[in-house]
Order: structure tokens, then C-alpha cells, then sequence
């Protein structure tokens, strides 16, 4: 398990697939960092004139919400019709789900008419979106954790995507899967768009792995996991953090993964 989750970080490395983006204004220049850092090559466009060329030409697409306007919408949606078309993943990243009428709609609209690969978000994000999808609050919970993962199986169960809920554990829920990796560090969220990066990296690992897209996500989110640890070993704060963590992408060796990577998985068990 270990072994192979590495194979798919040298895959990405070896095919170096282009993954275009149409994200945030916020995050663009430390996705586009974090992707040539793990061996990927990105783009960013979000014209409308070029968004079906575009999207001929990529490996998967990565749509982020988190400055949304309505010339972007526009550009998304054109996006994903074209990924839809030539059967090329597509990778979301609901920022701000919940927060506001707009974000929320917007989201709605694109979970429903085109489905998503895969789905990456906050615990908080994910439950937005499940109740989106028609989720009735949890009578079985009892903690967050085991709200946010029955919202993640609804959410998987709507629309057929790989969910990813990220955090202190991030859980990937496919059908009738389960994963849960425990590494990271917690100044990864004193770090703008860690979760913003995550998504990209899911989208350059489904470019990578097509046919197999949790365990593309169960291996990207391992990688910034892993990465993250190392980085916060070096790291004096925030600023060094980003840099370390740019470091770590790049310099990680097979061994070092290996030791490191907490994985633990259960099949058709969905209890925290
Ligand atoms: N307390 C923590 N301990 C370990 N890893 C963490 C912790 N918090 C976040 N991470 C890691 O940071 C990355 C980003 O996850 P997070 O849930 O913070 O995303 P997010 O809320 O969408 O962030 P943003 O919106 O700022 O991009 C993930 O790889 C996650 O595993
Ligand atoms: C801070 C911020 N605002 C909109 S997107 C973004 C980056 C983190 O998602
Ligand atoms: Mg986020």
C-alpha cells in the first residue's frame, strides 16, 4: 500500500502531466509553485475563447471557487462541458461553501449538472455541500468528525466522486472506501491556500492515474501530508513554511515517504 501510494508520486514526477487551473487570485502563484514542485505542469487560463482548446490539450482540470465572479462562472462551466466531453477528470475545490447565497448556488449548480471526479474541501465545506445535495443533518453523530464523514458519504453517494475532506486527519471516502492519513502539522493552515494546493496536487495526480482516482487522491493528499511534516521540521514560521514546503515536494526520496506516510484504511466501514 505504502509502496504503491509512492509509485503514483513517481508517476507524477516521470509524465509531468499539464494540469490547467481556473482558481483563486489568492493562490494561484504557490499552486502553480507547489505543481512544478511535484513534477507537474501547470496552467492557469480562464478566458472563454480559449477554454475548449484549452481543456483539449490537459491532463485534468482544477476549479476553485474561491474568487468566483460571473465572467469566471462562465469560464468554469465552459471548462468542465469540455472535460465532460473528452472524459478528462476534473477536480473541485468548494472554498467558502456555505458562506455566502452566491458561492452556495454556484456550487449547487456545478455538482449537479456536471459531475465532479473529485471533491476536495474543509470539514465545513463539505458539510455545506452535503446539505446542498439534499443531506438531512445526522441523527447518528455524535462528534464533528463523524458528522463531517457521514456528510462526505452522502456528498460521495450524490454525485459518485472521490470526496476528500482535509484537516488534522484527512479522510478519502470512495464507494465503499475508506482512507485516513494522519501526517501533516498544524502550521499548514497558517499558510494561505494549503488546501487550495491539495486540490491542485489531486488534479495533476488523476492526470497521472485516470482509472483510479482515489487512490490518485488518497496519494495526493499523502504527499502534502508527508511534505508538510518535513517542511514544519524546518520551518521557523509561516514564511519559511512555504519555502520548506516547495523543498520538500521536490526533495522527497522514497524512503524517507515511506517512513513517514500514516495510512490507515477499511473497506465498507464508514465509523471514525
Ligand atoms: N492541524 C493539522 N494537522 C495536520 N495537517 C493539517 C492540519 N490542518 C491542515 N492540515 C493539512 O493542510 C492541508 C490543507 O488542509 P485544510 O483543511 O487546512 O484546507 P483548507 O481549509 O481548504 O485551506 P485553505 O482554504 O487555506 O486553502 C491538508 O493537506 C491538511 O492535511
Ligand atoms: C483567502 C482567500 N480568499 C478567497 S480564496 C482564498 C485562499 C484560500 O482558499
Ligand atoms: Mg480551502
Amino acid at each position: 500500500m505504502k509502496q504503491e501510494t509512492w509509485s503514483r508520486i513517481a508517476a507524477v514526477r516521470h509524465q509531468s502531466p499539464l494540469v490547467h487551473s481556473i482558481t483563486n487570485y489568492v493562490v494561484m502563484n504557490n499552486t502553480a509553485n507547489a505543481l512544478l514542485a511535484a513534477g507537474a505542469s501547470p496552467i492557469m487560463a480562464h478566458a472563454h475563447s480559449e477554454m475548449e482548446d484549452m481543456v483539449a490539450i490537459i491532463g485534468a482540470l482544477v476549479v476553485n471557487i474561491g474568487t468566483l465572479d460571473e465572467y469566471w462562472v462562465k469560464s468554469m462551466e465552459l471548462a468542465i462541458a469540455q472535460a465532460t466531453a473528452l472524459g478528462k477528470p476534473w477536480v473541485l475545490d468548494p472554498v467558502g461553501a456555505g458562506a455566502t447565497p452566491y458561492r452556495n448556488e454556484v456550487l449547487n449548480k456545478l455538482i449537479t449538472d456536471y459531475k465532479p471526479s473529485v471533491i476536495r474541501g474543509n470539514a465545513s465545506e463539505i458539510m455545506a455541500l452535503a446539505s446542498m445535495q439534499g443531506q438531512t443533518k445526522g441523527v447518528d453523530s455524535t462528534n464533528a468528525a463523524e458528522e463531517a464523514m457521514e456528510a462526505a458519504r452522502h456528498l460521495q453517494q450524490a454525485t459518485g466522486a472521490v470526496v476528500c475532506i482535509s484537516g488534522a486527519t484527512d479522510y478519502i471516502v470512495g464507494n465503499d472506501k475508506l482512507v485516513a492519513l494522519h501526517n501533516g502539522h498544524p502550521l499548514m493552515s497558517r499558510v494561505t491556500g494549503m488546501g487550495c494546493t491539495a486540490t491542485a496536487l489531486i488534479g495533476a495526480f488523476c492526470a497521472a492515474h485516470p482509472t483510479e482516482l482515489f487512490e490518485a487522491t488518497v496519494a495526493a493528499m499523502a504527499l502534502m501530508g508527508v511534505a508538510g511534516e518535513i517542511a514544519a521540521e524546518q520551518a521557523m514560521g509561516p514564511g519559511t513554511m512555504q519555502l520548506h514546503f516547495l523543498d520538500a515536494l521536490y526533495i522527497l526520496q522514497p524512503e524517507d515517504f515511506i517512513q513517514r506516510l500514516q495510512i490507515t484504511q477499511q473497506q465498507d466501514a464508514f465509523s471514525v
